[in-house]
């Protein structure tokens, strides 16, 4: 079954007078409970159609529905809304408030929607990430790799449908990026989390179960198995 489906996309970006085809003509479709990786060289237009796909950019021709829901046709406020209550995003940048504790950053969507979280899910997660103890720290108080730990435990706290992770072990080392591959598969296993994931590296990819690989904004391998990208 598929959680998100996306046809026939396409993203045109003017720079001067260059224009940048970075997505000419996607269509894909992803089923629920999977993993799937993003691969392609730099400016193949992965981060493009990660951004399209979760309704962070509008695609100048094409749609992508989120179940029944079509993100394309939302306004602002209702795409913002939709954005929080069914879809996470992990950046490689983290993005976190510095204003906020870890703790914080990890409840505004929720008190915004005026709900609380699940509890019992939070601390699951962040006791995953071994943030618990970190959980009162500012994001200036943490190191690269606790940021980015802090980071999906945000992404991940509204169960989302579906788990966008746009390079997310990009600034961290090999010991923390194994652990955020690790939560993503056993969140896979355990409660069917959805992800889709940009990486570089094909070794990391490989922790997928499917690797889409992108070339000139299309899609030029579409397999379960090993590929031959170029990244
Ligand atoms: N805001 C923008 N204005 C103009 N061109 C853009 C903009 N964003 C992306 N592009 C261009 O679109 C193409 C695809 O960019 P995108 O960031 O999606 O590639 P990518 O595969 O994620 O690259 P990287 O691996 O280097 O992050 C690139 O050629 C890029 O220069």
């Amino acid at each position: 079954m598929a959680v998100l489906r996306a046809k026939e996309l396409t993203k045109i970006y003017q720079a001067g007078k260059v224009s940048v085809h970075a997505l000419n003509g996607i269509s894909v479709s992803i089923g629920k409970g999977s993993f799937t990786a993003v691969i392609g060289k730099s400016g193949s237009g992965k981060t493009t159609l990660l951004n399209v796909l979760s309704g962070l950019e509008i695609p100048d021709s094409g749609t992508v529905h989120l179940g029944a829901v079509e993100l394309t046709g939302l306004k602002d406020r209702k795409m913002a809304a939709l954005r929080r209550k069914k879809i996470g995003f992990v950046f490689q940048k983290f993005y976190l408030i510095p204003e906020f504790t870890v703790w914080e950053n990890i409840f505004i969507p929720f008190y915004l929607d005026d709900k609380n979280p699940d509890m019992d899910y939070v601390e699951f997660l962040l006791k995953e990430m071994h943030m618990w103890e970190r959980k009162d720290f500012f994001p200036g108080e943490l190191s690269g790799g606790e940021q980015q730990r802090a980071a999906i435990v945000r992404a991940l706290a509204n169960r989302p449908e579906i788990l966008f992770a746009d390079e997310p072990t990009g600034n961290l080392d090999v010991k923390n990026s194994e652990e955020v591959l690790a939560l993503f598969q056993k969140l896979q296993r355990q409660i069917g989390q959805t992800v889709v994931m940009v990486t570089h590296d094909l070794d990391i990819a490989r922790r997928a179960d499917r690797i889409i690989c992108l070339e000139d904004g299309k899609i030029v391998s579409d397999t379960e198995e090993e590929n031959e990208c170029e990244s």
